[in-house]
């Protein structure tokens, strides 16, 4: 085999930094040529995730685009709100492919991104140049960009269950109610009362309802499907487990249709698309199974009394709602197969 495309992870000591490492070590084409921080250039790697001990054991790399472009290709912005959409230009300019996992860049109005991450917005040039990543709808436009904002972890889960649905006028769009529930690891790795330990061990909270800055992102993929205006309401949970994310879907059905309506069009909808799984009547997925892997396991239930359709959607946060998802976009971006270096079984139980 030829010479592995190098990548730059930005952020690398987060979650999601650390989560890229982890699934890049097996990837077939590419490899991590360089592991950035912002804080802590020049320390190892291993300071403060020992469990890479013997497999990465380098330094930490500074921010510079230049220094990055002399050893990778590709960069993943794994970094919070408000960073990518200073770093990503400047990495652009110095001929990276840029591949960034924070919201920075998903919304394509600035007043509609400051208004839901209360943060200035990146350059109306760069939003509309960033291709948004959601790779089993908008995978075509991935392939040969060089500029992709991947999608936040709920709507990952959320719109891979309501899309096809949408598509296909089986409910009323007017109708839909997402609550959805996320483990802790969402939050990234910086410690906050809301999540240490006593406040989340055998606790389970509502947060940020009506005001979760993931609602516009879900407005926009499923106005853009329906090709009119939807609003919807979205109720975030936290869970006190490390991973996973359930989105539990409710919506009124347009005519009558059963379970078997559903998975029909589902099967159809996703047909050649690996990673999302969809279960036979009277099984619904658990985060657990697909915990560390790259798959949406998706399910329906249909109440012939309240005319709703319940659908469930689970994802590993960090996989595929995040690092795994990046992967796949640099997958499709490069041309490889899109499941290269991500056929991971979920680890269970
Ligand atoms: N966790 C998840 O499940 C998901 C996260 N995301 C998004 O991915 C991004 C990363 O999330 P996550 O890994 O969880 O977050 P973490 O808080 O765990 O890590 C973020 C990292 O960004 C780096 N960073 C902070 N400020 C700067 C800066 N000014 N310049 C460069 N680097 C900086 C920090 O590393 P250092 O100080 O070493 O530079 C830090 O380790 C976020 O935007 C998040 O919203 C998206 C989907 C799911
Ligand atoms: C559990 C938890 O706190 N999750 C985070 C998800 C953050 C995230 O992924 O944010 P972006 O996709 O906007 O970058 C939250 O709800 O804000």
């Amino acid at each position: 085999m030829g010479k592995k495309m190098g990548v730059a992870i930005v952020g690398s000591t987060g979650y999601g930094g650390v989560e890229l490492m982890r699934l890049l070590e097996a990837h077939p084409y590419a490899e991590v040529t360089s592991v950035i921080s912002s804080s802590s250039a020049g320390t190892s790697i291993t300071d403060g995730y020992p469990h890479l001990a013997g497999i990465r054991e380098e330094l930490l790399d500074g921010v510079d685009a230049q220094a990055i472009k002399s050893k990778a290709d590709v960069v993943f912005l794994a970094t919070p709100a408000g960073v990518a959409s200073k770093l990503a230009p400047e990495y652009l300019a110095a001929g990276l492919k840029v591949i960034d996992l924070s919201g920075d860049f998903r919304l394509k109005s600035p007043a509609l991104y400051e208004q839901w991450y209360k943060k200035p917005a990146a350059d109306e040039v760069y939003l509309e140049k960033a291709v948004f990543g959601l790779a089993e709808i908008y995978g075509e436009n991935v392939k040969g960009a060089d500029f992709i904002s991947n999608p936040g972890c709920y709507p990952t889960a959320t719109l891979l269950g309501l899309v096809p649905a949408i598509k296909a006028g089986f409910i009323d769009p007017a109708s839909i109610i997402i609550d959805a529930k996320s483990g802790v690891s969402g939050a990234g790795r910086g410690a906050s009362l809301g999540t240490h330990y006593s406040e989340l061990n055998e606790n389970l909270k509502a947060y940020k309802i009506n005001q979760h800055q993931h609602v516009p992102e879900i407005e926009m993929v499923l106005s853009d499907v329906a090709g009119t205006p939807i609003v919807t309401t979205f109720t975030t949970h936290l869970v006190p487990m490390t991973r996973g994310i359930m989105s539990t879907m409710y919506a009124t059905l347009k005519d009558n249709r059963s379970v078997g309506d559903f998975i029909e069009l589902y099967k159809e909808f996703y047909e050649g698309r690996r990673f999302v799984r969809i279960r036979p009547e009277g099984q619904w997925p658990a985060t657990k199974e697909v915990w560390g892997s790259n798959y949406c396991d998706i399910g329906f239930a249909v109440d012939t009394r309240t005319n709703r359709v319940t659908i469930v959607s689970v994802i590993d946060n960090l996989v595929k709602g995040a690092a795994g998802q990046a992967i796949q976009n640099l997958n499709l971006l490069m041309g490889w197969d899109e499941t290269s270096g991500l056929q991971f079984v979920p680890a269970y139980p």
